[in-house]
């Protein structure tokens, strides 16, 4: 039995990072991976500036000044933020300025308005400062030329502030991910449509799809099949078609009508791994095929979502080469007891915070999903393993 480690390992060496890149707004931006490095084209600030509502002066003019001793200086002219006239200094001369504002050519510092009478056509002086007091200089914050931001950066808040700075407005980003869904299974049917006898609600397409949109990632085909041949096998190409990996859920396992290994088989697609050493989801097969991924997991609820979670986020991570999509992983001390001993490794669901894991009470079978509403983690059980409160174990967060 392979580990699912291994596992994962060969199918990400038969899958390549996507590099298709595509310009949206800044005001699009957030949260997209970006497509290239970002240099600054210009200063910021543009130009030398006030830090302080007060006086621009030249340093040197307010030698030996005090309170018992101020110094006077003409005001030569006024500037608030956003004026840009240029004021030469000659002699004992002073500009009134305002916080934000041009500090023109020949004033090296700004003394505060509280270190001075306020004066309106002169002022007088409280305080020796030395040049560059209160004196932001062309570029004290980003320079021409330099990398404020490298491809591959997974564009944040703070982020759109730098780049609107500099006054970008258009930004080349990775194209996002697509993911298809195809539920497999005669039985299911799309909430919404009156139950028919025998038939159940197809409900994991609906937890893997939340889950990926709210990472960014497209879903751009989620549809149910029948279990027939010939049908799984025309969806499966349409997904192929739209996504760059392809899920199915159901029919995996040893059925009359469990037919994905078969159907993957006859489409030409190259299996990876199947049976790996993991409980629920044994049967989980991962394939290529026109060099994607397709994961084929398996219909119970829990096995579906723990597997999608091991293998997913990982593969996604890899294809779009933005780390932030991997999942958190710690050790955590255990609450409760876990009676269950088994051979394989073994995906518990749980939850945990604060460095503790508790276990849901219901039933902990692969079909059951009510209690996964509880549940934020899994434990990542050792196999052979004996379970005990106090203990400590390995935590995958739910991403
Ligand atoms: N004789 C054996 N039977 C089974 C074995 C085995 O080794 N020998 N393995 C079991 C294990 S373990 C698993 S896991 C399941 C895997 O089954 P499949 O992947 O083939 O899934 P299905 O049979 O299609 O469905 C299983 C179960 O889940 C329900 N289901 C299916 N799709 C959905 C969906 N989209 N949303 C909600 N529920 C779904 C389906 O109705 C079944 O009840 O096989 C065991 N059997
Ligand atoms: O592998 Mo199955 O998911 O145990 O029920």
């Amino acid at each position: 039995m392979k580990e699912l480690e291994e596992c994962l390992e060969a199918l990400l060496a038969e899958v390549k990072p996507i590099e298709k890149t595509e310009y949206v707004a800044l005001t699009d931006a957030c949260d997209r991976i970006l497509g290239e490095d970002i240099v600054a084209q210009m200063m910021i600030p543009p130009y030398p500036k006030s830090a302080m509502d007060g006086y621009a002066v030249r340093a040197e003019n307010t030698s030996g000044a005090d309170r018992e001793h101020p110094v006077t200086l003409q005001i030569v002219g006024e500037l608030f933020a956003g004026d840009y006239t240029k004021i030469p200094c000659k002699g004992g001369c002073a500009v009134r300025v305002m916080t934000g504002s041009y500090v023109p050519e020949g004033y090296d510092a700004v003394i505060r308005q509280e270190d001075t009478d306020y004066g309106e056509k002169q002022v007088q002086i409280y305080r020796e400062i030395t040049a560059g007091t209160n004196y932001c200089c062309v570029g004290e914050d980003i320079r021409e030329g330099e990398q404020i931001l490298a491809r591959g950066t997974h564009l944040r808040a703070l982020h759109m502030g730098l780049l609107a700075s500099l006054g970008i407005y258009e930004v080349l980003v990775c194209e996002r991910i697509k993911c298809s869904i195809l539920s497999t299974g005669s039985e299911l049917m799309a909430p919404g449509t009156p139950l028919l006898p025998g038939k159940i609600y197809n409900s994991i397409a609906y937890m893997l799809r939340a889950s990926m949109e709210r990472q960014g990632i497209q879903v751009p085909f989620t549809e149910i099949c029948g279990d027939d041949k010939e049908l799984l096998k025309e969806k499966i190409q349409q997904c192929l078609k739209t996504a760059d990996i392809v899920i199915t859920t159901g029919g995996v396992s040893v059925g009359k009508k469990d037919l994905l290994p078969e159907v993957l088989e006859e489409l030409g697609a190259k299996k990876i791994f199947s049976h790996a050493n993991i409980q629920p989801g044994t049967p989980t097969i991962g394939s290529v095929l026109d060099g994607k991924a397709i994961l084929s997991l398996s219909g119970n609820p829990f096995a579906a979502y723990a597997n999608f979670e091991y293998y997913f986020w990982e593969l996604a991570a890899y294809l779009t080469q933005d780390a932030s999509l991997k999942v958190r992983r710690t050790q955590a001390v255990l609450s409760d007891p876990y009676p269950k001993v088994n051979k394989l490794r073994r995906f518990v669901r749980a939850y945990a915070e604060e460095g503790r894991v508790t276990l849901p009470t219901a039933v902990h079978a692969s079909s059951v999903l009510s209690n996964m509403r509880d549940c934020n983690c899994f434990i990542d059980m050792e196999p052979g393993r004996e379970l005990h409160p106090g203990d400590e174990v390995r935590i995958r967060y739910f991403k």
